[in-house]
């Protein structure tokens, strides 16, 4: 038997594993290293995060995955090589902070890999009637595993497509591993480039379980902040706070037939970008708008397509379970003009950070990968039930060392 089989075959059966969870996001800021601790597995996963650190990515590295970024033609030999150069310098990542660490690589079971997604393609995006939900993340896993030596997950969303889904959000199912609490309704709101939310019912019932994205987070606040002050954001919601909010171009912003679909959805910068903001502007006839202005109607367009999503959401769920207490995770839980406003929208929820159920919001992605990996090799197949968006199902694949 080949000796790595023999060795997922053991740490399948430890109490306990150390795994590491890779995260790098639709806003390119950088990768999510996180060390954890997990116990058990299903309902029953235990996490301490052990090390948490961002390796920011620099400005080269940005512009070479932007050229391939939710473009529809990119340079294919482009696309190729950065598969697996990103691949290897996230492995040598891992094992350059291993090191400052002092945490031998022998002592870690797995790394569990996200990957950098490059372009997401569900049906009702692209529209053609011919070909599935689709998405592509890049980085391949067997680099990771030839320069840390220990054995890698990645790819984790295909199999959720082969499945039903459409590849995403997957935080849902460490979500409900890790975050539910009985007797207390939960929505884990994070704000990336993208954002969206789970919901976790107090009575701890997976079948009821639900998650969407929501539309954009921050990845439209980034663009123009980059735009305007050379800066990679709007730091703190400085400029939105200093702007006012143009009526008519949030509402062209919102008319959007992803707004209208049903649940779940996913999404991504492929149909949020610049090119999307420029198109509502001249709808609205709002050309020309100063920066504050416009960073304050995005910032806007973020917070309220969220709440309206939440809203629409927990409209659907029995009364006695719509109160709820929301946990937002991710860069924008830091930018205080996007969490104050979805505060105000939505007046009969309760907030707080994912801080408090001791996990910090910009660790939560990479955690959730981590518990992802683990529960593909020593979970039993926690069933979701029929639920669209979240299918039944283990993920990730996986790269030997040798
Ligand atoms: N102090 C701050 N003020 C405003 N925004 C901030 C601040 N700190 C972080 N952010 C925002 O958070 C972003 C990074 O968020 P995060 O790392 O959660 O995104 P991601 O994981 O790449 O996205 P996704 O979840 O869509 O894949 C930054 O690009 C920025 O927009
Ligand atoms: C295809 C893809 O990479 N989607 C990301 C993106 O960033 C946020 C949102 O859109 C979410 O659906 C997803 O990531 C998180 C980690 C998820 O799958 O839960």
């Amino acid at each position: 038997m080949n000796p790595q089989l023999e060795c997922l075959y053991q740490l399948a059966q430890k109490p306990e594993r150390r795994i590491i969870g890779l995260m790098s996001g639709t806003s390119l800021d950088g990768l999510d290293i996180a060390l954890c601790r997990i116990t058990g597995s299903g309902p029953a996963t235990t996490v301490v995060v052990e090390q948490f650190t961002t390796i920011p990515y620099d400005d080269t590295f940005k512009d070479s995955i932007r050229a391939v970024f939710a473009k529809k033609q990119v340079d294919f030999e482009h696309l190729t090589l950065l598969n697996e150069q990103i691949g290897r310098r996230h492995g040598q990542w891992v094992a350059d902070c291993l090191r400052s660490w002092s945490v031998p690589a022998e002592t870690v079971d797995l790394v569990a890999s996200h990957g950098q997604t490059v372009y997401h393609a569900p049906r009702k995006q692209h529209q053609r009637p011919d070909y599935p939900n689709a998405t592509l993340q890049i980085g391949d896993g067997d680099h990771i595993a030839a320069e840390t030596g220990i054995i890698t997950l990645s790819d984790f969303r295909q199999r959720h497509i082969a499945h039903g889904g459409e590849g995403a959000p997957l935080a849902v199912y460490g979500d409900y591993f890790v975050f539910s609490q009985a007797g207390e309704n939960r929505v884990l709101l994070n704000m990336g480039g993208i954002a969206n939310f789970t919901y976790l019912p107090g009575s701890l019932d997976a079948s009821v379980v639900f998650t969407t994205d929501t539309g954009p987070g921050n990845t439209l606040l980034d663009a123009y902040a980059r735009q305007f002050t050379g800066k990679p954001y709007d730091e703190d919601g400085q400029l939105a706070a200093a702007g006012t909010i143009s009526a008519p171009l949030l509402t062209a912003l919102l008319d959007h037939p992803f707004f209208g679909q049903p649940f779940p959805k996913t999404t991504g910068p492929e149909v949020f970008n610049t090119g999307y903001v420029r198109d509502a502007q001249q709808r609205s006839q709002t050309d020309g708008l100063p920066a504050e202005d416009l960073l304050a109607t995005l910032t806007r367009f973020s917070a309220e397509s969220i709440a309206q999503a939440i809203s629409k959401a927990l409209a659907n769920v029995p009364e006695a379970d719509r109160h709820v207490r929301i946990y937002m995770s991710g860069g924008g839980a830091h930018n205080p003009v996007l969490t104050q406003t979805i505060e105000a929208l939505l007046p009969g929820c309760t907030f707080a950070k994912t801080d408090e159920l001791g996990i910090a919001g910009d660790a939560k992605e990479a955690v959730l990968f981590a518990v992802l990996a683990n529960e593909a090799v020593a979970g039993s197949g926690t069933s979701f039930g029929e639920r669209q968006g979240v299918p039944s199902v283990s993920m990730g694949k996986i790269s030997f060392t040798k």
